[in-house]
This record gives C-alpha cells, sequence and structure tokens, in this order.
C-alpha cells in the first residue's frame, strides 16, 4: 500500500528562514511530489513569488491573515482541492503537502482545525524553523516563538552561518526536549534532514493556553509608493524606515520597481537589516509594495514619524491578526 500523504506543517517566528528551507527543499530531487500552501499575514503574496521562481511546484495561497485565527476553514478547502485535483489528473497521490505558515501563527489552532481531514489519512507533523542568531531575543519577547517551538516534531536551526549553534540548540531543547533537531550548517543537507527524514515520533501536544489576544503588540501594514516616487526615494524610503522604526522593526517584505517597466526588486529585513535587494524577473505579475510588521507602533504612528516619505501607510486587517485560541470543539 501506497504510503500516506504526509502534511508538514511548517511554523517558525517571522523572518527565521521558512521560505528559504523550503526553496533549499524544492531544488533538490528528492522533493518531486510535493505540493505548498502559502500563508501570509499580510496581502502581498511575496513568499509565493519567491517560491513560484524556485520551480514549478502546485502551490495555492492563503493571504492577508493568520491560518491559526482567520483562514483555517480555508486551509481545510485547500487541502481537499489539491488533493481531489491530484486525484482526477490520475496521478499517485502527493508525497507531501508543505503549509509555510505566516510567522505569527500558532500550530495548535490549525492543527485541531485539521479535524475534518481525518478520512483523507495525512499523516500530520510540526516543522519548525528556528533563528539561531535571534533565538533567546525572540523568545523573551514573543508568545508565538514559545508556541512554535514546543509543538514542533522536528527543530530546525537556521542561519548558523551567523552563531554558534550551541545556545539556540539549548534554548529549543528547552521549550521542546521530545522534538528532534536539525542543526546543519549545509543549507542542502538542513532541507533533505527537515522534510525527508524519517520523523521522530510526534511529542504529546500541549494545550494552547486560553484565549487572549495573542497580537496585541503587532501591526502589519501595507506600504504603496506615491506616483512621481522615483528609484532613490524608494531606496531612501528603506533607509528611513529602518532609522524611523528602530527595534519596533520586525519585518520588511516586498517589491519595489523602478518607475516605467522596470524588473521588481525583492527586499526583505528582519529587524533593521536588510537584504541586498535581488532583482526578480519572475515577479512581474506582483504588484509594487512592502509588508511591513512592526510592534508598538500603528500606521498612523509611523505616518507621523516619516511626514515627508513618498508612501501611503496602511494597515492590514488588524482583525485578522487578533489570533484567539479556538474553542475546543
Ligand atoms: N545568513 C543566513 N540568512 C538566512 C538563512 N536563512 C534565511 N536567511 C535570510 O533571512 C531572511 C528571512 O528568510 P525567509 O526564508 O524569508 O524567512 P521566513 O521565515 O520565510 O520569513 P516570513 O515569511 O516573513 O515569516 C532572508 O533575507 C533570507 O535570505 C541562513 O541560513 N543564513
Amino acid at each position: 500500500m501506497a504510503a500516506p500523504t504526509e502534511f508538514i506543517l511548517l511554523a517558525g517566528f517571522l523572518g527565521s528562514g521558512k521560505t528559504s528551507l523550503l526553496v533549499d527543499w524544492l531544488a533538490l530531487p528528492e522533493a518531486a511530489d510535493t505540493a505548498v500552501i502559502v500563508n501570509e499575514a499580510g496581502a502581498i503574496d511575496v513568499d509565493g513569488a519567491i517560491l513560484a521562481d524556485a520551480g514549478g511546484v502546485p502551490m495555492a495561497m492563503l493571504a492577508n491573515g493568520c491560518v491559526c485565527c482567520s483562514l483555517t476553514s480555508d486551509l481545510v478547502f485547500t487541502i481537499r482541492a489539491l488533493v481531489e485535483e491530484r486525484e482526477r489528473s490520475g496521478r499517485p497521490p502527493f508525497r507531501r503537502i508543505v503549509l509555510e505558515c505566516s510567522g505569527l501563527s500558532r500550530p495548535g489552532p490549525i492543527l485541531r482545525s485539521l479535524m475534518p481531514l481525518a478520512p483523507l489519512g495525512l499523516a500530520i507533523r510540526v516543522v519548525a524553523t528556528c533563528d539561531a542568531s535571534q533565538a533567546a531575543e525572540r523568545a523573551r519577547h514573543f508568545e508565538e516563538v514559545a508556541a512554535q517551538l514546543a509543538a514542533a516534531g522536528t527543530i530546525v536551526l537556521t542561519k548558523l552561518d551567523l552563531c554558534e549553534a550551541g545556545p539556540a540548540e539549548a534554548l529549543a531543547a528547552g521549550f521542546n526536549p521530545l522534538a528532534g533537531r536539525v542543526v546543519e550548517a549545509d543549507r542542502a543537507a538542513r532541507a533533505r534532514a527537515a522534510f525527508a527524514a524519517a520523523p521522530p515520533p510526534l511529542p504529546e501536544q500541549p494545550e494552547p493556553p486560553p484565549a487572549i489576544l495573542a497580537h496585541p503588540r503587532i501591526a502589519v501594514l501595507r506600504v504603496r509608493f506615491r506616483d512621481g516616487a522615483s528609484w532613490e526615494d524608494r531606496l531612501d524610503f528603506l533607509e528611513d524606515l529602518a532609522a524611523s522604526c528602530g527595534e519596533k522593526l520586525l519585518r520588511v517584505k516586498g517589491f519595489i520597481r523602478p518607475p516605467g517597466p522596470g524588473v521588481p526588486w525583492l527586499v526583505q529585513a528582519v529587524g533593521t537589516l536588510f537584504s541586498p535587494p535581488v532583482p526578480m524577473p519572475g515577479a512581474f505579475a506582483v504588484p509594487e509594495g512592502l509588508v511591513v510588521i512592526t510592534r508598538d507602533l500603528d500606521a498612523a504612528a509611523l505616518g507621523s514619524a516619516m511626514p515627508e516619505a513618498p508612501v501611503w501607510f496602511a494597515s492590514d486587517r488588524p482583525v485578522a491578526l487578533n489570533c484567539q485560541a479556538v474553542p475546543a470543539a
């Protein structure tokens, strides 16, 4: 009998390396027959564009909200649609379906929402990425990190080129001594160990915390450039953004384009640290714009802090991020 399709919930805090791990995985021959579902907290499908650039995998999007609270029925619908479409095509079932969660998602409510899919017989497991270079600081400030690590069957340490693994490994073991740990500096070996290796047995899932507002301090903002803003204006804005937000800036992701029919450039920052922009000709269909995720800084406050900036700031459906724990059925 064919092995059941695995459903891998890929969790991990904002910027901890989920998309990179998935791109590394999709480049490997073992990744054949993988389908991907991407959940973005913001309205711009940045991860989808990056993954699409990595090759033709069946992919579905759940954008503009957090899959652990607002999009659970969309998730069930999407998984069913992927499985049924595959059946109709006459090809063997997927070997695995990977859900890349938004960086703010908690695995507990997502796992519970999958109960209607029991007849599909999916083998479900949780893989969580942990940015080794920021693990302690992130875990201290964000309950989401604890929830993600605690629910993981496999914890994958990332950014091992930037720091020693030891402290993050100890922290991961402290949160979840039952999880298997992937501590691989080599990116291909890391991806293989995360997705292809026989998974360790799932630990008991801890009960989620009582229904509380999980992200009362976090804002997901959408930034658009005003008509007439030049390329230099765009670059200046990115520099000023880091200076204006300081440590309240958690994540920046999106595309900027030179005025006219220029190639989109992928822009990313984790905290105030920007990666060099990357031209992405494959992302022509994605509109220009940035998703900016902040702590204790809303659209109005940021607009006042940057009065000269040639941009519009707007909030991306903040209600969708009030992740209430879903009451048990
Ligand atoms: N040096 C280094 N950088 C990495 C590594 N993995 C990811 N990055 C960088 O970290 C940044 C965030 O990586 P992503 O893979 O987009 O992280 P993510 O968890 O998908 O981010 P969100 O979707 O916002 O939650 C990018 O600039 C990556 O290039 C790594 O192992 N080493």
